[in-house]
């Protein structure tokens, strides 16, 4: 039953100018004791573009891999593959001083104030920490009106080519003398840079005196910075344990800020601070976005602070994206089953609505294990059925795809913790047998004789120690596309959203529709045990 993977490349309907684009980006960890150990499969192959200037939000349930990814997207974490295009340059690729160079322009700022921040440093020095690990600035000169000659720069400044946009100074050079400006962002006048000329044949040296030392320029930064960010310049020589929660977030802020990032992950931002205080502070994220054209990636488990502050969202379940696009209308819209389950778990802001809700069965597989086919295969609630069995009874299927989760369990977990399996599963761990198992998750049911039967089989295989064959046999009476095979990312709207799911191919009902059967059936509670 396998079928070639067609990945397809999310298209923006209007193509925009991406800043950032993962391209089937992957990030295992090891455990460091087996060679032929299973790896954590964290990122497990994700593509996705972030817009210049854009926030993009990134969910899903905890443990799925955000902050993996996020932290992949700043290299704090090596990919082990795929690539991680920064204004068309793959950073994966980075080393030495090009990534320290690089590093300045990606920063992230943490999900928990009170432990990011080191206590032994005062406000100040931790947020000029960057700029003395960058020896900030690094007086980056570009000349102009040479005209074609040989330039060489000497004293403090450090020559670009011509077509450098973010030089720290430009010197003008006109016949035989120069005039210096300093760029916005370096708080120097520009009377205190001066620069000479000297001829030397055809060539010119061009010499440049800065008469500020650098580390007062960087206490001048950090009161600037400090002010940015809404603190105060005597905070400066205070530490973070005398700052409220949210105080401390604006200095991890302005700490990010420091080295003027084009790009920032935002690790649960909020998530840590009181409700009144996290709307001060996604205001703040939101005016410095506006005011220095940041690009965000914003990840966060708070469904309602995502559909507020984010352009765009991805939603992450098992190390795979499982839909991205704009958030009103993925929001408004959902396509991908996780998507529907995820936000239909969302209480309602009118508590009068009667809005259906779809719960969940169990937890998500270990990222050691995932399923084969599609990651969500093993509790989406819309999984596509083997024809002869779509008209059965829904209780029925889920008697049986639960039957099927428990066996895969047993094999997961190592067969002396099969007590923790049903714990998992959120079922009563005194029921230890197969026996009792099916009795506990069938019993109540009348089974048509031919499921009767098949269930019968398996419980046969099982009692005679062969869980494996239980298993296969399930697969092969019970299982579908879904089971076996890769989803391809297919595109579900006009404005280019796409979801990852076997049912957006041609010969399946979409998830929609088959969503509002099952709710219309009144057999939206998908059994929890
Ligand atoms: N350093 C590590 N070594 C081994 N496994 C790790 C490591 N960091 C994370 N993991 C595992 O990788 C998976 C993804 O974790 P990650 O923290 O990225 O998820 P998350 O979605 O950010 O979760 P949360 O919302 O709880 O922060 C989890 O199974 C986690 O246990």
């Amino acid at each position: 039953m396998s079928e070639e993977l067609v990945q397809e490349q999310p298209q923006a309907a209007e193509q925009r100018d991406a800043l950032v684009e993962v391209n089937e980006l992957r990030t295992y960890y090891e455990d460091g004791r087996l060679l032929s150990s299973r790896p954590v499969k964290a990122v497990d192959g994700v593509t996705f573009r972030i817009e210049r200037g854009e926030t993009l939000g990134l969910v899903g349930e905890s443990g799925c891999g955000k902050t993996t990814l996020g932290r992949t997207l700043v290299r704090l974490e090596q990919a082990t593959d795929g690539e991680v295009l920064f204004d068309g340059e793959d950073i994966t690729t980075f080393s030495g001083s090009k990534l320290k160079r690089w590093r300045r322009d990606a920063q992230i700022v943490f999900q928990d104030p009170e432990s990011s921040l080191n206590d032994r440093m005062t406000v100040g020095e931790i947020i000029r920490e960057p700029l003395d690990v960058h020896d900030w600035p690094d007086f980056s000169v570009r000349v102009e009106g040479a005209r074609g000659r040989e330039v060489t720069v000497s004293g403090d400044g450090r020559p670009v080519p011509e077509d450098a946009s973010d030089a720290d100074v430009v010197v003008t050079v006109s016949g035989d003398s120069a005039t210096a400006s300093v760029r916005e962002g370096i708080p120097l006048p520009d009377e205190d840079v001066t620069a000479s000329v000297t001829e030397r044949g055809d060539a010119l040296d061009v010499a440049v005196n800065v008469r500020v030392a650098k580390p007062r320029l960087r206490r001048a930064r950090v009161r600037e910075l400090l002010e940015t960010v809404g603190l105060r310049e005597e905070h400066y020589y205070r530490y973070p344990h005398q700052f409220s929660g949210g105080q401390r977030q604006r200095v991890g802020i302005a700490r990010a800020l420091a080295l003027e990032p084009e790009f920032i992950v935002l690790d649960e931002p909020v998530s840590a601070l009181d409700v009144s205080v996290q709307a001060k502070i996604l205001n703040l994220l939101e005016d410095l976005q506006d005011e220095f054209g940041l690009t965000f990636l914003f990840i966060a488990h708070d469904l309602s602070v995502v559909r507020h502050i984010c352009d765009r969202v991805a939603v992450m379940y098992l190390g795979h994206v499982m839909e991205i696009g704009e958030t009103e209308e993925l929001f408004s819209d959902p396509k991908n089953p996780y998507t529907y389950s995820l936000l239909s778990a969302i209480p309602d802001a009118d508590p009068t609505a009667t809005r259906e809700r779809v719960t969940l069965r169990g937890t998500p597989p270990s990222p050691r294990d995932p399923p084969a086919g599609c990651p969500f295969s093993t509790r989406c609630p819309v999984k596509i059925r083997p024809e002869q069995y779509r008209d059965l009874d829904d209780e029925v299927w889920d008697a049986v795809e639960l039957l099927r989760e428990i066996l895969r369990e047993r094999e997961r977990a190592d067969r002396t913790l099969t007590e923790r399996a049903k714990q998992r599963l959120g079922m009563e761990t005194r029921f230890s047998d197969i026996d009792e198992i099916r009795h506990e998750v069938m019993g109540d049911l009348d089974l048509p004789p031919e499921i009767g039967r098949h269930v019968e089989r398996v419980v046969e295989y099982v009692r005679e120690g062969d869980e494996r064959a239980a298993r296969e046999y399930m697969l092969e009476e019970f299982g579908s596309a879904c089971d076996t095979d890769r989803p391809a990312h297919h595109p579900v709207s006009e404005s280019g959203r796409t979801s990852l799911c076997h049912r957006h191919r041609a010969e399946y009902e979409e998830p929609g529709p088959v969503f509002d059967d099952l709710l219309d059936r009144g057999t939206r509670q998908t059994r929890s045990r």
